[in-house]
């Protein structure tokens, strides 16, 4: 037995929901390109769940299931209340999560239709629990999420106390299109585990929330933004990069384990990353953006990831950092929920083997005598 490390090349599972053949990215058999420039984060919802496009009758259906499920038990509020003001948010965020099974008497219900209705809800209460955490952070009260809109509405809404710009809703709707599904990601297969053990959904999007924490991961997106916080204006990024890149230190949102010529996400983010700051009539963050990606990929070949212009975005929206983590979940739980429901569907344990490394034939000696 030989261990592949990080199982790097091992396939793992079968599944029909998103592939990366040829570094192109698919839903469901449609291109993420396609995808961004035309649906909504609700169509792409449900083409994950139930494996094709809605029309416009189910869409409908879909969008009024989600508002009526957005409201969290106000026993959860209550217990973010006691959360420390300056706990990591998404150690904050995976201890709401979990909470939410505390206060759903179908949280053990295996059924597909319970499962199903439970995968709704989490998709619906987790922009809920974001943009609650963040108010409460900040000693405000949190906002109860309203109906007849997006989810992009609903969050930015909650978040701010105010009606969003109708571009705000357009560039995160399309960010949530691009985060919402990766094929076996570590939080995605973190999910599968979980439940392939028949344990419950909420348990398998708690663990998957755990993996997307670490900045190998989802977290990079954050770091990204500590870095350009770092670095603090464009003739800095130069003498910063090059350091980095001269003491072999990694540069966050850069790299990734199955894309080698680049992320196809990237293009759209770093696209919508200069239009909003055209827009907004200031393009420091953008450009320092373009002189980071110049200098790895020359240097060292490494293309910007998913999390490395998502950074920028959410900035110029007016994100403060610490959610940008909790966004990609709130976009992926999509992606999760969907896995979990196909893992269910044609179960088997997941346990692999470890090759061993440690020491043999050892006789136990009584403790007077070590
Ligand atoms: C949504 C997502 O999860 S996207 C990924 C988000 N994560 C990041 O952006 C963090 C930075 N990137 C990385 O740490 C890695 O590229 C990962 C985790 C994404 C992929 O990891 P792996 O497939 O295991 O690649 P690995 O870490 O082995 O890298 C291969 C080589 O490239 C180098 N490398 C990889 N990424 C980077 C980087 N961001 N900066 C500098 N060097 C890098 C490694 O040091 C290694 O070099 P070596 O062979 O000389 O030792
Ligand atoms: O697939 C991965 O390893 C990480 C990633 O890009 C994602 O989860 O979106």
């Amino acid at each position: 037995m030989t261990a592949t490390k990080g199982l790097e090349g091992i396939v793992a599972t079968t599944s029909s929901i998103s592939s990366i053949i040829d570094g192109v990215l698919t839903y469901r058999g449609y291109n993420i390109d396609d995808l961004a420039i035309n649906a909504t984060f609700e169509e792409v919802i449900y083409l994950l769940w139930f494996g094709r496009l809605p029309l416009q009758s189910e869409l409908d259906q879909l969008l009024s299931e989600l508002s009526a499920a957005s409201t969290i038990p106000p026993q959860v509020i209550e217990q973010i209340r006691l959360y420390p003001k300056d706990t990591n948010t998404m150690a904050a965020l995976r201890s709401a999560v979990s909470a939410l099974a505390l206060y759903d008497e179908t949280a053990n219900d295996m059924t597909p239709e319970a499962n199903t209705q439970k995968a709704i809800k989490l998709q619906a209460q987790l922009p809920t629990i974001v943009a609650a955490l963040s108010r409460i952070r900040s000693g405000l009260e949190p906002i109860a999420p309203k109906s007849g809109v997006t989810i992009a509405h609903n969050f930015l809404y909650m978040l701010n106390g105010e009606e969003p710009s109708d571009l705000a809703v357009q560039a995160l709707n399309q960010a949530l299109v691009l985060h919402a599904d990766h094929e076996l990601n570590a939080s995605t297969f973190a999910a599968r585990v979980t439940v392939a053990t028949l344990s419950d959904i909420y348990s398998g999007v708690t663990s998957a929330i755990g993996a997307l924490k670490g900045p190998l991961h989802g977290g990079a997106n954050e770091a990204v933004m500590v870095m350009l916080e770092e670095i603090g204006s464009f003739d800095q990024v130069e003498d910063f990069i090059q350091t980095k890149l001269d003491n072999r230190e990694k540069i966050m949102g850069f790299g990734h384990r199955v894309y080698k010529n680049g992320d196809p996400r990237a293009k759209h983010l770093q696209k919508m990353s200069q239009d909003l700051s055209q827009l907004q009539g200031n393009s420091e963050l953008y450009e320092m953006s373009v002189r980071i990606e110049e200098m790895v990929t020359g240097q060292k070949g490494l293309k910007p990831n998913v999390d490395f212009y998502s950074a920028s975005v959410y900035t110029i929206l007016g994100i403060p950092r610490e959610l940008f983590t909790l966004i990609f979940a709130i976009s992926r739980v999509s992606g999760w929920t969907a896995h979990i429901l196909e893992q269910y569907e044609n179960n088997r344990i997941i346990r692999p083997r470890a090759e061993y490394t440690g020491l043999t034939n050892q006789k136990y000696v009584p403790i007077q005598n070590r």
